[in-house]
């Protein structure tokens, strides 16, 4: 059972150490080691190309400091639950359920404990399936009805059955079928699918209804006003089977729905939706950009999956990762995470990191039904550099909020404009941020920067002082391949699990996003009756009522 992770006598100590102000100008000066002692470097050994070399010297840390968080996850028995989980034990308690996205990418089988949960056999007959699948649409002999090559796909999901794709595809473009279009379709404003359907042609696009559940009301509302926009065209139901597959754990209702067995990819209920890219959810990665590819990625998470089983904690990457974040968050009252990742392809990696880290770890309560007493889950958030430089920065390097941040680059850029001009451009920003972010500008570097007629102005000189000591991780990576995606994106799944281990919460349910749904079923019926005389018999608050009767009397 877990504890309140304030009841860890490292806990105590750590309050304690975070009274003592690190500097990092100092640390640096008195430690020519320090990014040596700071810094780990990770190897893939079966996926070559992954070579990822993580910086954490720029943090407000020490040896205390460190073996003081080491010793946290050790008393939170951080090794015993994620080998609980690894071993496939039902440790999402509030569902009773196994977390098993390792399962979707154990393709040698390198955990055995998994292997007797129910539907883990199935995982390896359904890859190959989605690899029959993709190849026979990549290749052409997928006809759509009118025995036409399918140029389009539509993912229509939301949530987990959107974010994972959508980063993922847009990351591995450089390794995508440029003449195969992917659209998403997540928001249930009419909007997007309308835009969505604006440049698709029915004869050759394929829909793909993604959605765990299959009853989430976006999605099946989406899939219903493509299937009819379809039918416009198509006429015969029996069309239906060339343009809709779906990607689900209910096969009833995607029966339901219309959609024949064979065109029904499968996934299970331990797999949770922010951790579903790997699964069938994944069918668009692999259409983007080939199954092959796709295995890649898979062996890429399973890369990191090994180490975070086997490597110590003081050098288990999604461990530090974890640790370091929990040091500012809980110790120095840090409300937010900053990813600012130094690669174009990566432009929708901090908005599926919101999702996983925010829908994982937004928990006030302890598996053990007690009310935490301390902060959980930071929020995260971010843009890629340089863009970001251009217009949040000035808060993270003057503001008066501490904002620690994950830098991340690649070594290698896919486009190497200008003989690499623009990556040598793009990464000299990416090692200055995180220079200026720790050692600012003291007053006097200002004044000598200006010189005698201006180092009077005392308002110009103190506007000009960086204060530094921010601290920030630096993520290098060789290149963005298959394999090192994946290997980023286990880091950080492993990193939230390790942080929901140490607070003791669920890290794999999502219980805060049902009331407001089960609110708007309520109030959708209103809507639809236009009956504004009815809606103060609602019960509903007098902001509420006002807002819908506004709504209600002024549309057309
Ligand atoms: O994949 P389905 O079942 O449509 O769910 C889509 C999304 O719904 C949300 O409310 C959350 O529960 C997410 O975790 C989930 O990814």
């Amino acid at each position: 059972m877990s504890k309140l992770a304030t009841s860890y006598p490292s806990w105590s100590k750590l309050e304690q150490l975070s009274k003592q102000k690190i500097n990092l100008r100092e640390a640096f000066a008195k430690d020519p080691q320090r990014f040596q002692r700071y810094s780990r470097s990770f190897k893939g050994d079966r996926v070559k190309d992954i070579s990822l070399l993580f910086d954490f010297s720029k943090n407000l840390i020490d040896d205390d400091v460190l073996a003081s968080l080491i010793s946290l996850a050790k008393e939170a028995k951080v090794e015993e639950h994620r080998d609980a989980m690894l071993d496939g034990k039902p440790i999402n308690g509030s569902e009773d359920r196994a977390v098993l996205h390792i399962a979707l990418r154990d393709l040698e089988g390198d955990f055995k404990g998994k292997d007797s949960v129910a539907g883990v056999k199935e995982v390896i007959p359904e890859l190959k399936h989605m690899k029959e699948f993709s190849e026979a649409v990549r290749s052409g002999s997928w006809k759509g009805y009118t025995g036409k090559t399918i140029k389009s796909i539509v993912n229509i999901g939301i949530g987990g059955s959107d974010l994972g794709p959508v980063m993922a595809t847009q990351a591995l473009k450089p390794y995508s079928k440029r003449d195969l279009d992917a659209h998403f379709v997540s928001n249930i404003d009419g909007t997007h699918i309308a835009e969505t359907l604006k440049v698709c042609d029915p004869e050759t696009t394929l829909f793909i209804v993604a959605s765990k559940t299959f009853t989430t009301q976006e999605t099946i509302t989406n899939a219903t006003a493509a299937r009819d926009w379809f039918m416009e065209t198509a006429k015969d139901k029996a069309h239906v089977e060339k343009h809709f597959v779906a990607l689900s754990t209910n096969v009833k209702a995607a029966t339901e729905f219309g959609i024949a067995e064979a065109n029904m990819f499968k996934f299970w209920d331990w797999v949770g939706g922010r951790y579903s890219l790997w699964s069938a959810i994944g069918l668009s990665i692999a259409l983007v950009i080939g199954y092959e590819n796709f295995e890649e990625f898979l062996k890429g998470g399973n890369e990191m999956d090994r180490h975070f089983k086997n490597a110590k904690l003081e050098d288990n990457l999604p461990v530090l990762l974890a640790l370091i974040a929990i040091w500012y968050n809980n110790f120095h009252n840090a409300q937010s995470q900053a990813i600012l990742a130094y690669d174009q392809y990566m432009n929708k990696f901090a908005d599926f990191l919101e999702q996983l880290e925010m829908e994982s770890n937004g928990k006030f309560i302890t598996s053990n039904s007690e009310r935490v007493n301390y902060e959980t889950g930071p929020i995260i958030w971010g843009q890629p550099g340089t863009n970001g430089q251009h217009a949040f920065y000035q808060l993270i390097h003057q503001g008066t909020k501490l904002i620690p941040c994950d830098f991340l680059a690649p070594v290698e850029s896919q486009n190497p404009i200008r003989g690499g001009e623009l990556h040598d451009i793009l990464l000299s920003n990416f090692f200055a941020q995180p220079e200026a972010l720790a050692f600012g500008k003291t007053e006097e570097e200002v004044k000598k920067e200006l010189g005698p007629k201006d180092a009077g102005n005392t308002f110009l000189v103190k506007s000009k002082v960086f204060e530094g000591n921010k601290p920030t991780n630096s993520i290098m990576f060789q290149k963005l391949t298959p394999g090192t995606l994946g290997a980023l994106v286990a880091l950080y799944e492993h990193k939230v699990a390790v942080q929901g281990f140490v607070w003791g919460i669920n890290s794999f349910d999502q219980m805060g996003v049902e009331l407001g749904k089960v609110l708007a079923k309520k109030i959708l019926p209103v809507l639809q009756q236009a009956d504004a005389q009815k809606v103060d018999s609602e019960g509903h608050d007098s902001s509420t009522s006002g807002l819908i009767k506004h709504y209600l009397s002024n549309r057309k």
